[in-house]
């Protein structure tokens, strides 16, 4: 889509939009992403991003503590899990160096930013 404005909008489901982000020739192209969808899909959508997003380039995942949910072994709803399973993936993921920004607003847990490594 054309545009001659810094912000092109695309509305769809986040899979979906990413892959044809992808099949577009897009791949490689952007510097940074910022993850905030579907909690139980983030493992789908970091895959497409590693695809997306430069070598170098930057993707930050929010939530991981999920409210603190995370951490408390008392809390196991399937959103929970998820996340616990994939920041567990994550810090396993020889493609990428993690690290969690001590940034907080409004009650909100700190994010996680992941910079790719040379390999893909
Ligand atoms: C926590 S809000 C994001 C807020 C946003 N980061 C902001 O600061 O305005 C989560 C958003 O993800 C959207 N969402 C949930 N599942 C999605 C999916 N599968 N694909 C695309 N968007 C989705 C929701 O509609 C909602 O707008």
């Amino acid at each position: 889509m054309a545009s001659n404005t810094m912000v092109d909008v695309r509305q769809g489901l986040a899979v979906d939009t990413l892959k044809s982000m992808i099949e577009n020739g897009e791949g490689c192209s952007y510097d940074f992403a910022f993850v905030d969808a579907e909690k139980r899909m983030y493992p789908e959508y970091f895959e497409l991003l590693l695809k997306l997003v430069r070598v170098g380039g930057v993707i930050v995942i929010d939530n991981v503590l999920w409210h603190g949910k995370v951490a408390d072994p008392m809390v196991n709803d399937k959103k929970t899990e998820s996340i616990r399973s994939f920041n567990r993936a994550l810090i396993e993921d020889k493609r990428v160096t993690i690290s969690m920004v001590p940034w907080s607003n409004i009650g909100q847990e700190p994010v996680l930013v992941y910079w790719n490594a040379l390999e893909t």
